[in-house]
This record gives structure tokens, C-alpha cells and sequence, in this order.
């Protein structure tokens, strides 16, 4: 794959937030979408940021992509200040918006060759670089395809694909896979993955899909109602919950004779008895299972199944905010788009 523009990977930070904000008037009410966010991310990382419909995502990106101004705080992009700088700032990235318009009579290569003029490319190199991009994100088959033609999924691979012509440092990507089917879902993720992992582009993306988060991004950003909650990799934000173990014995005697040594699995074990079954809560409790089993077995006590469940990112969203990820993703936001919505002004005036 064609590396980016080289960047030495400093300390410095690729964003950099600092109480950055932004308020809206909707009918009347202050929607508070982003609220005072403190946020860094180092060049080269892949980071997600997760949480629920309304949560204040796209407004984040929207904010950090120059598309539109904070209410409030400052942001840094590449070095840059998002507000002063935004030239610069649009220099140093990609974006990909959710779903750009569908309906182009473009061929997909053509596409990829105006975005480069866009970019200011020379038209040498914007067919060049058009045709670096089809053959690196495996865009034979959609090159020669008018743009209005094609599926969902190869649409989101050239998005990403026009989102990289001008070699970005900085690549966001709103809701890549949303609509996608889990095939193609799983392709996009693939392509992120290799995308970062061979340029050592920073990639900040947003999802709502808890597995997506887990399984790409290596730290997780999970925002709720425009704030950071947590914001670790996903094996440490799940790590800190306690892992479920359910064990059936053959009778409710064995399971009393076994509950002292299953007590002892995990940390902050807590233990419960329904007659043959013993449930138990425990962090890190999943590594110790085989050697309880092993031990069980000497004692004559060998459990008759045992069902393991580990945390996920939800179990983190909710030990966090007390409501589910999926539950909070079918809440009605708090605010609308549309008639009577206006931006706030810095001082709280309707624009
Ligand atoms: N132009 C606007 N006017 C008024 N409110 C808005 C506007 N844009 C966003 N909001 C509100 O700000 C909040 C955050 O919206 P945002 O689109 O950033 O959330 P999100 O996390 O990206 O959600 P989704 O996953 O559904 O895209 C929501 O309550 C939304 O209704």
C-alpha cells in the first residue's frame, strides 16, 4: 500500500482537544451535543470513538474536520488550530462523511481523479494517484462503474478511497460500516485495519457498533451526551468488569463442597448458590478456569458444565451510565435537526 506523506512519529499530538464544545438551540432548548471534551490522540493511533445515537460523535469530527465551528474550548489537528488554521487543518486530513450522495454519474475512477484536482493535484498525478488507490483498496471492479451503480459496500470502499487522495496524515471516517451487511462490514474492517497498520496514518473513526469498536480500534473513546466516559482499549476498559462463571454440579451438596475453591478464581470473587449451580463474578476469572476444573476433578467434585461469559463493551457502557448501549441507541436524542434549530453563539445566543 502507497505510505502517506512521511511524518516522524513525535510525542506530538495528531488532536488535541481542550473543553471543546458545542451547543445548539432546538426549539427553544440548549442541546449540549459536545460538552467540553479534553481529548488526545497521538500520531498513529487508531482510535474509535463509540457510543450511542445522539451521543455527540459526528459533531466531534464535524468540529475537528473545520466543517464547523465550536461553541466553545480549542482544537488542534495535525498542529493546527481548527479555527485559525483551517486551511492547514484541511490539508492534513481525510475525511469521510456518513453516506456522501448517492447519484453520481462519475466513474469511479474519474471520481477519484477530480477529488485529486480538487486537492489541488496536477492532472498527471491525479491520475496516477487515482489509479495507486483502485489497485491498492482493490478497486478493479468499481473503477470503470459509474458511481450511482454501486453497492453499499464498494460506495464505502471508494469514499474511503477519496479520502486518501490527497495522502492525508489524518484519516476520519464517520460511521464507516453503518448499512453495511456484516460481509461487507467485516471487508471495510479489514481494510481499515490494513490501511493503518501499512501507512501509520492516525485513523480516528465512530461507531455504534460495539463488536466494530472491539475488534479495530486499539483505544476506545466512549462518549455519552457530548462527554468522554472512558477512554482505555477495549481489553482494559473490559478487564476492569468481573468475567460470569456458571457451574452445574450433580447435586446441590457438591456445589456447597465446591463453593470454597471456586471462591478462590478471579478477584473481588463474588459467589452465589442455586441449589446445584454456583455463579461467579469475578475479574479475570476466565484465565483461572482450567486449573479450577483440574482441582475439582481431584476433589471428586467435577463439575457437570461450565459456561464462561465474558465482559463486553456494552457491560462497560452500562456499569458507566446505567443504561445499555443498545437501549440508549433507540433512546430519541435530545435534540433535532431541522426547523427551529439553531447554533448558539459562544454567548448563548441563538445564530
Ligand atoms: N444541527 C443541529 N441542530 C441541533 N441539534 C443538533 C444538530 N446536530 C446535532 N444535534 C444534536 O446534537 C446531539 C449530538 O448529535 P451527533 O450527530 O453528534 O451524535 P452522534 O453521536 O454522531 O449520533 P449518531 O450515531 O446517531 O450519528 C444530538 O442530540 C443531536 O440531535
Amino acid at each position: 500500500m502507497t505510505p502517506t506523506t512521511p511524518h516522524s512519529r513525535t510525542d506530538r499530538a495528531a488532536i488535541r482537544t481542550r473543553g471543546l464544545t458545542k451547543r445548539y438551540t432546538s426549539h427553544g432548548a440548549v442541546v449540549h451535543a459536545v460538552d467540553g471534551l479534553d481529548l488526545e490522540v497521538g500520531q498513529g493511533e487508531l482510535v474509535a470513538f463509540l457510543g450511542p445515537n445522539g451521543a455527540g460523535k459526528t459533531t466531534t469530527l464535524r468540529m475537528l474536520t473545520t466543517l464547523i465551528p465550536p461553541t466553545a474550548g480549542s482544537a488542534t489537528v495535525a498542529g493546527f488550530d481548527v479555527v485559525a488554521e483551517q486551511r492547514q487543518v484541511r490539508r492534513s486530513i481525510g475525511y469521510v462523511g456518513q453516506g456522501n450522495g448517492a447519484g453520481h454519474q462519475q466513474l469511479g475512477r474519474d471520481e477519484l481523479i477530480s477529488q485529486g484536482r480538487a486537492y489541488g493535484l496536477g492532472r498527471r498525478r491525479a491520475h496516477e494517484r487515482a489509479d495507486e488507490l483502485i489497485a491498492d483498496l482493490d478497486l478493479t471492479a468499481v473503477a470503470r462503474r459509474k458511481v450511482s451503480s454501486l453497492s453499499g459496500g464498494q460506495r464505502r470502499r471508494l469514499d474511503i478511497a477519496m479520502g486518501l487522495v490527497h495522502l492525508p496524515r489524518i484519516l476520519f471516517l464517520d460511521e464507516p460500516s453503518t448499512g453495511l451487511d456484516p460481509q461487507n462490514r467485516a471487508n471495510l474492517q479489514g481494510l481499515v485495519e490494513r490501511l493503518h497498520a501499512e501507512t501509520g496514518s492516525t485513523v480516528v473513526l465512530t461507531t455504534h457498533y460495539l463488536e466494530e469498536a472491539d475488534a479495530l480500534a486499539e483505544r476506545v473513546v466512549v462518549i455519552d451526551r457530548g462527554r468522554v466516559i472512558a477512554d482505555d482499549t477495549a481489553s482494559r476498559l473490559k478487564g476492569g468488569l468481573g468475567d460470569h462463571v456458571v457451574l452445574t454440579f450433580t447435586d446441590a451438596d457438591a456445589a456447597t463442597q465446591a463453593a470454597p475453591r471456586v471462591a478462590t478464581a478471579g478477584e473481588d470473587a463474588e459467589l452465589t448458590q442455586d441449589g446445584a449451580v454456583l455463579r461467579l463474578l469475578a475479574r479475570g476469572a476466565h484465565t483461572e478456569v482450567p486449573g479450577l476444573l483440574v482441582d475439582l476433578d481431584r476433589q471428586r467434585l467435577a463439575a457437570r458444565s461450565v459456561e464462561v461469559t465474558r465482559p463486553t463493551l456494552d457491560d462497560v457502557f452500562l456499569q458507566i451510565t446505567g443504561r445499555s448501549l443498545r437501549e440508549a441507541n433507540e433512546e430519541t436524542p435530545d435534540g433535532t435537526d431541522g426547523p427551529g434549530t439553531h447554533e448558539t453563539t459562544k454567548d448563548g445566543v441563538a445564530a
